[in-house]
């Protein structure tokens, strides 16, 4: 496996394929000032590219992952810690990390470079799109829709049935009772949309 992005983020998939006893054979980022990552080299790209290797895109924020992946043409695998419980009846499409202590229940479908984080639920019956990130501790209740790109706040919880659009932020510590449209932050509980990028 190659992280590509030398983050926090990376730190923590780091932990993952280690607990996972996946060899990480290197560690890449594009900042030639970044020489290591606790305690392992971090090189450039240009060394890695012929590689047949899979590839996670280890950046925590949704726009700099989406980039990273449409610039490049790597096969993709997935991060899942050992402590994660992931029902049999659920999808994790390619690229996507799950962290220490999540829950992912009954048929839901987490989409292709989707970061779950540590302790978070996502109930049955939901589907998240490429590029979500749902933070620490986050609730999605069940049958939830998540868009392209949305990020879940720390500690946010999320009511069933409900559908947030693409590239939205859910602050930390936010109620979601509502539909929420495209590009929109919403904080608080209940939930409000204090921002608009439509
Ligand atoms: C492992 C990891 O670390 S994963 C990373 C997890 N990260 C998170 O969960 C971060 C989530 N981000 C937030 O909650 C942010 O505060 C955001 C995105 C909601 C808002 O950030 P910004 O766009 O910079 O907004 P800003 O800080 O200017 O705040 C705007 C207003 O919303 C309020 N506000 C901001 N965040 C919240 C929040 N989470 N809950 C309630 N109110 C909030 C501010 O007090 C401010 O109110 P005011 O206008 O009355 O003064």
């Amino acid at each position: 496996m190659i992280l590509y992005g030398a983050s926090g983020h990376a730190k923590v998939i780091l932990d993952i394929c280690q607990a996972n006893k996946v060899e990480v054979t290197a560690i890449l980022d594009d900042n030639k000032n970044i020489t290591s990552l606790n305690g392992h080299r971090v090189s450039q790209l240009d060394d890695q590219r012929s590689t047949n290797e899979t590839f996670i895109i280890s950046v925590g924020d949704n726009r700099t992952r989406k980039k990273m992946v449409d610039r490049n043409d790597f096969f993709y695998g997935n991060a899942i810690h050992p402590n994660a419980v992931v029902d049999k009846t659920s999808v994790i499409d390619v690229g996507s990390v799950v962290m220490a202590g999540v829950i992912i229940n009954a048929s839901s479908i987490i989409g292709k470079h989707c970061i779950i984080n540590t302790s978070a639920t996502v109930d049955h019956d939901c589907t998240l799109k490429d590029f979500v990130h749902i933070s620490p501790n986050a609730t999605l209740c069940g049958g939830i829709e998540l868009g392209e790109g949305t990020q879940i706040g720390a500690g946010a919880v999320v009511i069933p049935n409900l559908k947030i659009g693409k590239w939205c932020t859910i602050g930390a510590g936010a109620v979601v009772i509502s539909d929420i449209p495209d590009g929109a932050t919403v904080v608080g509980n209940p939930g409000r949309i204090i921002k608009s990028n439509n």
